[in-house]
């Protein structure tokens, strides 16, 4: 297939230096070549972000850090993944924090109109700006895709629509803030955490979320995929590293079992953060997954 791949060289989501040198740092490591193996990759460089400094992060929003810089990345983002997927181009996102995910939701929905979204992480990152502990926006994206934030998808891309929260499948959360639980429960998420997936199996998690894309419809599949849905032990290079989650090994099957849909149309790898990297190991397994990965999409 052909695979339009955008670098989203951002770290504002995280507040937190490192994610934004992963799309040049996984160039550097291979990933062009990994990926040429068996597509046709068209590198269209890095989305501009602008330099804003510490002091004036808060200055567009009272509760979220570089508010205005994000959503104005998550514009760009957006239009570029809506022109790929009218083409018939994978759209690959690379992070960045996974603010960036926002963007790839818009500009799908711009195309789609029935697609699910599968959310490889460790946390929800379902707050709003009211119930973030952080004011980081790389807790946020799902919300505002859904439009439960303070600003709709429609403004961030006038083609897109938010998504329903019936489409959202989240594998892996295993650190959720009390305000995300509410939402969990008022929107009835569907959110496999680590103890679920272990007693069902991960093709048993895979089945039942392939029920669902039946039973309403779903036409195309995005992955957020999140570094952190990793096992902590595994990967030094993130910022938000969570314990008791997956090898990379679980990784890889559930990618198999997803690429074998034929569903998939666009993914994000994200939260690489190479400022905490140790001898490259996260950069390294990044290139491996993702290896595995677009082995296995056609
Ligand atoms: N994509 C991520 N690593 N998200 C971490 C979010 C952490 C926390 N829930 C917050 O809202 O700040
Ligand atoms: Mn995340």
């Amino acid at each position: 297939m052909n695979i339009n791949l955008i670098g989203a060289p951002t770290f504002y989501g995280a507040d937190k230096k490192g994610p934004d040198l992963a799309p040049n740092k996984l160039r550097q490591l291979g990933l062009l070549s990994v990926l040429n193996k068996t597509h046709k990759v068209y590198d269209l460089g890095n989305v501009y972000v602008p330099t804003v400094s510490t002091e004036d992060k808060f200055s567009d929003h009272s509760n979220v850090k570089y508010y205005n810089p994000l959503m104005n990345l998550n514009s760009s983002i957006a239009h570029l993944v809506s022109l790929s997927l009218k083409n018939n181009y994978f759209s690959l996102v690379i992070g960045g924090d996974h603010s960036v995910a926002l963007g790839s939701i818009a500009g799908i929905s711009s195309v789609y109109k029935n697609f699910g979204v599968v959310w490889f992480d460790a946390h929800t990152d379902i707050n709003t700006y009211k119930t973030s502990p952080s004011g980081n926006f790389h807790g946020m994206p799902l919300a505002y895709a859904m439009g439960l934030g303070d600003n709709g998808i429609e403004n961030i891309y006038s083609h897109g629509s938010p998504i329903p929260s019936k489409n959202v499948f989240i594998i892996g959360a295993r650190d959720i803030d009390s305000g995300e639980r509410e939402f969990i429960k008022e929107k009835d998420l569907k959110v496999y955490s680590p103890e679920y997936i272990r007693k069902r199996t991960i093709k048993g998690i895979f089945d039942e979320i392939m029920e669902n894309v039946k039973s309403s419809g779903i036409e195309a599949l995005h992955i957020s995929f999140d570094l952190d849905f990793l096992d902590a032990s595994l990967v030094p290079g993130t910022g938000t590293p969570v314990g008791n989650g997956f090898s990379l090994e679980d990784a890889k099957e559930f990618f198999s079992l997803f690429a074998s849909t034929n569903l998939v149309k666009s993914m994000d790898f994200v939260e690489y953060n190479v400022l905490l990297d140790k001898n490259n190991v996260t950069g390294n397994l990044s290139i491996d997954l993702l290896d595995h990965i677009f082995n296995k999409l056609t």
